[in-house]
């Protein structure tokens, strides 16, 4: 079991990694910043140096992840990680539900309540955010984000860097594209190019 891990990225989204860490059995927990030595700690934690300090420490720590929430930006720090060697860890809160027949991406979390269904598969750096729902068959790119409360029915896609705002609902079967942004409680019923933002009831 892996207990030390260092997360890059000290804000909000990396707090709830290291508190989801703690709950599923990483001991050690060490924050990496590049507004280090200006950010000292990220709440209860340390900030122990900027991405450079990182790299030079992967030796020390069993794992690591990238704690920000801005998709881009995740995915391109957890591809330098990779380049560096790093090995990323997958982050599965004890109170969500992943299923066995599930493909997790390294570097993807799932938070508390959250429900990952059979047969779904998720790529790198993926935010299954608090109570959120994926269910059965989905198939999600790297670093997408499904925020809190966020409902996906059976057999949606859903393109790299896209994300699905708190609370909103995506029917079966829907194709969503890539660096698409879903508005809160947005229900989406019929597929989504890429690059587009939508929002309502339904989605437009
Ligand atoms: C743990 C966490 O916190 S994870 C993060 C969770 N946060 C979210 O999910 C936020 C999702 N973001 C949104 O829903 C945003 O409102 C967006 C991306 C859809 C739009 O943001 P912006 O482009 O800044 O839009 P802006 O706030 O200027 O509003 C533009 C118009 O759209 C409307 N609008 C904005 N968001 C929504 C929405 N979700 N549903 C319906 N209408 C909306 C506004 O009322 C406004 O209408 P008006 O022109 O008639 O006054």
């Amino acid at each position: 079991m892996t207990r030390s891990l260092g997360i890059l990225g000290a804000g909000g989204h990396g707090k709830v990694i290291a508190d989801t860490a703690i709950a599923s059995g990483w001991r050690k927990i060490a924050f990496y910043d590049d507004a280090w030595p200006k950010k000292q700690t990220n709440g209860r934690w340390q900030v122990s140096g900027r991405s450079g300090e990182l790299l030079e420490e992967l030796g020390a720590m069993d794992s690591v992840t990238v704690g920000i929430g801005r998709n881009n930006v995740r995915l391109q720090k957890l591809s330098e990680l990779l380049e560096s060697g790093a090995t990323l860890a997958t982050i599965i809160h004890p109170h969500a539900s992943v299923s066995r027949f599930a493909e997790m991406g390294a570097g993807s979390v799932v938070f508390a309540s959250a429900v990952v269904n059979v047969d779904c598969v998720l790529g790198m750096g993926c935010i299954v955010n608090t109570g959120a729902t994926v269910d059965r068959d989905c198939r999600l790119a790297a670093c997408v984000h499904v925020c809190p409360g966020v409902h996906l029915a059976s057999d949606v896609t859903v393109g790299e860097g896209s994300f699905i705002g708190i609370g909103a609902v995506v029917k079966e079967g829907v194709t969503i594209g890539a660096n698409v942004v879903v508005g809160a409680g947005a229900v989406v019923l019929h597929d989504v190019p890429d690059g587009v933002t939508i929002m309502g009831v339904p989605a437009r």
